[in-house]
């Protein structure tokens, strides 16, 4: 099972990147999924601070790989020969897919603080209300947690600075090269 992780600061595009892998029929498996489930759970809204907080316990109890091992037996469940994942905070789940899936491949999504903070203010999701502190705030706490470690572990990087259209190009191309875990 070939297994592509996506990594990138908030809202960097990696969102889009599961767009794209779903259009080429490659199944996404969302790590944040398995936190909004358990906010959900405890009857909570899914506000940021909510899936920080969730995000934070689920650590301190089960390790800092511990959405990585939540998510495993998830990407398994598929039997697809490849999946891409999304979600990817620390290197230390980086470490827990390597470990797991050996021809996992992981692709960084660089996008400058201005932009991300510009197309934030356009996505609209519940948790997407953000000042520029508050965003900067969630980039700390996701470098933290060893974000810029597992960004600098990635065995591609795109830069995500121009037109979605240009993105979409250069995200299609990668996805389909057997090297990156792609399907031909
Ligand atoms: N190249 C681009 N041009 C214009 N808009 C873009 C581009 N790339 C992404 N976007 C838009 O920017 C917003 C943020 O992207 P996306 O949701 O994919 O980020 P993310 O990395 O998944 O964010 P988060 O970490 O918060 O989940 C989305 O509305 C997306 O459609």
């Amino acid at each position: 099972m070939k297994v592509i992780g996506i990594v990138g600061m908030p809202a960097s595009g990696k969102g889009e990147v599961s767009r794209i892998a779903r259009d080429l029929g490659i199944p996404v498996v969302v790590m944040g999924d398995a936190i909004r489930e358990r906010v959900k759970k405890a009857g909570l809204p899914p506000t940021d601070a909510n899936l920080g907080a969730m995000s934070g316990k689920l650590r301190s109890e089960l390790g800092m790989d511990a959405i990585a091992r939540i998510t495993i037996p998830v990407i398994e469940a598929t039997t697809a020969p490849v999946v891409l994942v999304d979600g990817i905070r620390g290197d230390y789940e980086v470490a827990a897919f390597r470990e797991r899936f050996p021809e996992f491949t992981l692709i960084g999504i660089v996008s400058s603080f201005e932009t991300r903070y510009a197309r934030l203010a356009n996505r609209g999701r519940s948790d997407d209300s953000l000042t520029a502190e508050e965003l900067r705030a969630r980039d700390e706490r996701e470098l933290g947690w060893g974000l810029g470690r597992a960004l600098a572990q990635a065995d591609y990087t795109v830069v995500n600075e121009g037109t979605l259209e240009e993105f979409v190009a250069e995200v299609r191309a990668l996805l389909c090269r057997p090297a990156a875990g792609g399907r031909e």
